[in-house]
């Protein structure tokens, strides 16, 4: 039997896509989508077909024939909370994304994208570990209001790859150690791993943790409402405010810390003012996640494309190292987490997950 397998990772600014043979990675690109280019589309969803083709462009390029793919598998985006694993694709999956009824992110097209080839291939559509991956505990769910609920949105793909990849490097098992994983990159996910669950993490998307390169983390909520009121502002322009259009975007008008970083070093005080202060509240929020575990934390795990700053990582190692040993694990491996999550599966390791028989609550604990 094929164990090939074609994993599509949609981003805010990115289409990353790889053909795995196994778990060889045989043939990969990295599309990115400038901003001009996503501009002509008014939602996430409409870009489905412009990524379709571009996805198509790598398989006609690569020769690749899907009739010989054991798997297609996408990023999981905004559904309704559910726990870790590989989920087949199924129809109330679709509709979930399509309608954006939990949330839009461009995660959400990796099912619909995989859906369509898979059917054309007439092979299997899975998503991995999506960014609504919930094993909260009941106490960090509570908010100071009834109204509002704590929500788990975060990169739970390559937290959970990069803590499980990690223990395995120490020759120890994920659900033997305590962990804190703060995924710096575009936006910002600082989860408190307790062996083997996430149990505390912030809404990486929807204005809550540390402010990042596109997003304003935690506001002043008086301050917040009274801003949107006084500007009037549509949900459209809200969800901007909070995910796209804040953090470093808003205050320094890039998304790229490189270019903050060349800022700091022409003697921009601004910009180290900001740059430094978006640190600082990272390390505050690892701080908090060890709260979680009563401080007894293993290790402290920087990831994402942010972590590969000295600038940044010396800082902040500065900051938390008191916690417990910082280990510094720049970029990331979403494809190879999605192919090892799909072919777990096919290789018989792993049952798939199905999406519609899932009563929300009742399966997370
Ligand atoms: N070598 C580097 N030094 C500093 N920042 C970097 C470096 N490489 C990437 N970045 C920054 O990381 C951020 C993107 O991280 P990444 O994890 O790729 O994002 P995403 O969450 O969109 O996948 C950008 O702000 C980018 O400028
Ligand atoms: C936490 C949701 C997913 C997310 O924010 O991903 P990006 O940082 O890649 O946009």
């Amino acid at each position: 039997m094929s164990n090939l397998i074609l994993a599509i990772n949609p981003g805010s600014t990115s289409t990353k896509v790889s053909l795995y043979n196994g778990l060889e990675e045989v043939a990969s690109r990295n599309i990115s989508h400038s901003a001009e280019e996503l501009s002509k589309y008014f939602s996430v969803i409409d870009q489905f077909e412009f990524r379709l083709g571009k996805i198509k462009e790598f398989i006609v390029s690569n020769n690749i024939d899907t009739t010989t793919l054991a798997a297609i598998v996408g990023r999981g985006g905004f559904l309704r909370p559910i726990i870790s694993g590989t989920y087949l694709v199924d129809e109330e999956m679709l509709q979930d994304l399509k309608s954006c009824r939990y949330g839009s992110h461009a995660s959400n097209l990796g099912a619909l994208l995989a859906n369509s080839l898979a059917k054309e291939a007439n092979c299997a559509a899975f998503i991995v570990d999506p960014i609504v991956v919930d094993e909260l505990d009941p106490l960090a769910r509570i908010t100071g209001h009834p109204d509002l609920q704590k929500r788990s949105v975060f990169h739970a793909l390559n937290q959970k790859a990069v803590a499980k990849r990690f223990a395995q490097s120490k020759k120890m098992l994920y659900e033997d150690m305590n962990l804190i994983v703060a995924h710096l990159g575009g936006g910002i996910s600082v989860g408190c791993h307790r062996r083997g669950r996430v149990i505390e993490v912030n809404n990486a998307v929807d204005g809550a943790g540390p402010f990042s390169p596109e997003r304003s983390g935690t506001l002043p909520a008086g301050q917040f409402a009274n801003n949107i009121a006084t500007r009037n502002l549509s949900d459209d322009q809200i969800a901007k405010m909070l995910a796209g259009r804040g953090g470093l975007v808003a205050h320094l008008g890039t998304n790229d810390a490189r270019e903050v970083e060349r800022r700091i070093t022409a003697g921009d005080n601004q910009a180290k003012l900001v740059y430094d202060a978006m640190i600082y509240n990272v390390a505050r929020y690892i701080a908090a996640a060890a709260v979680a575990v009563q401080g007894k934390v293993d290790y402290i795990l920087l990831t994402g494309g942010l972590a590969y700053s000295k600038y940044l990582t010396e800082k902040l190692t500065d900051y938390v190292s008191f916690i417990a040993p910082v280990q510094i694990l720049p970029g990331e491996d979403e494809l190879r987490a999605l192919a090892e999550g799909a072919l777990r599966v096919i290789s018989g390791q792993e049952k798939a997950k199905q999406y519609g028989s899932i009563t929300s609550k009742k399966d997370l604990h």
